[in-house]
């Protein structure tokens, strides 16, 4: 393995995909994964290597989806950084194999993969459970994911207003600055989350930064930072009286902290949702607990590649 062409760099990521395509893509992959059919998806519960000299973890998310032919393992490494700090929280790679020899097919830089599709997913949970007429959107958060949330969010719905809050003032004006559309920046989390029909946490934060007593009955709540067992987002108030989905029970049960120190009950998997098997609550608040799974980078991983070959007319 030492082919240039096989090695696929952000630029040649980020050209290949997009939301409009993966997120079919995604919907079948959570699906297949909430059937718990061996033969459609294989995925353990990440690996997590705490790397605590250094304020991190390594992540390993190795998936086998028989039927399909797909093989891949994504390494992340995630870091907690200071505000403006230039280095990335997360670095991922995305290795796509050849499930009959074993041989690498691709590796690719994993960090437009992780953003786009954990933002996809998140698009999916509100799709699926956000209230109907849902006008308002609040981003808690304005760094990575924050970016890629509001680009899938706003391809995908029509919010009337879209709110953001940053811990720093620096934050959400560089978050402004980088989006096309208005939005308006709130000097508290209150402010940003108060009468929104979606909230999506996105930050790096280990203590809850979202409360209960803010929330709009029948809100939907996507939350996507605090993945490790003793790290919150959420309040217990919140996780209480929410109806809570999470992209995988298991993963939401050993690494969410919203979840493991509120006691709060694992309501369905949004592919459970999907496959029709358990109710969409619109009409109550929900939470969808997002941890990110192996299988969401193996799709986008083969999205990637299918769509690179069809460019080059290989193969
Ligand atoms: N569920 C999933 O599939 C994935 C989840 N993540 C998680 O999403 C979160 C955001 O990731 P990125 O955008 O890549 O990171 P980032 O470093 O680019 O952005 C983090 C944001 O959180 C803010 N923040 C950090 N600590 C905070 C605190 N104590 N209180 C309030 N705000 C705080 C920062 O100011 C920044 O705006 C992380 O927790 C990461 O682990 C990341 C990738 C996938
Ligand atoms: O799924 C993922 O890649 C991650 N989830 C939390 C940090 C990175």
């Amino acid at each position: 393995f030492n082919e240039q062409n096989f090695i696929f760099q952000q630029s040649k990521t980020k050209d290949l995909l997009s939301p409009a395509d993966l997120i079919p893509r995604l919907e079948d992959a959570l699906g297949k994964f909430s059937r718990r059919d061996a033969a459609e998806v294989l995925q353990p519960v990440r690996t997590a290597v705490p790397l605590q000299k250094h304020g991190g973890f390594m992540g390993l998310m190795p998936t086998y989806m028989e039927k399909d032919g797909v093989l891949s393992t994504k390494f992340v490494c995630f870091y907690k950084r200071e505000e403006g700090s230039t280095l990335p929280a997360v670095q991922a790679t995305v290795v796509l194999l050849d499930p009959e020899y074993g041989n690498v097919k691709a590796v690719m830089d994993g960090e437009v993969i992780t953003a786009m599709r954990t933002a996809a997913v998140s698009a999916i949970s509100a799709k699926l459970l956000m209230p109907p007429q849902a006008e308002v959107l609040a981003i808690l958060g304005t760094g990575k994911q924050a970016l890629s949330h509001c680009r899938v969010f706003t391809e995908m719905f029509s919010f009337k207003e879209l709110r953001v809050w940053s811990r720093t003032k620096e934050g959400a004006a560089r978050f402004i600055r980088s989006i096309d559309g208005p939005v308006q920046g709130c000097s508290t989390a209150e402010e940003a989350v108060r009468g929104a029909d979606v909230i999506v946490t996105v930050t790096g934060s280990t203590q809850p930064v979202l409360f209960g007593q803010w929330v709009k009955a029948g809100a939907h709540v996507a939350a996507v930072g605090a993945c490790r067992p003793d790290w919150r987002e959420l309040d217990d108030v919140l996780m209480k009286e929410a109806v809570v989905y999470a992209d995988s029970r298991e993963g939401a049960m050993l690494e969410s902290g919203d979840v493991i120190l509120s006691g709060a009950e694992v309501f369905a998997e949004l592919g459970d949702v999907i496959n029709g098997t358990k109710a969409a609550h619109r009409e109550k608040t929900t939470v969808f607990k997002s941890l990110g799974m192996g299988v969401e980078d193996a799709v986008s991983a083969q999205l990637v590649f299918d769509r690179w070959k069809a460019q080059a007319g290989k193969f």
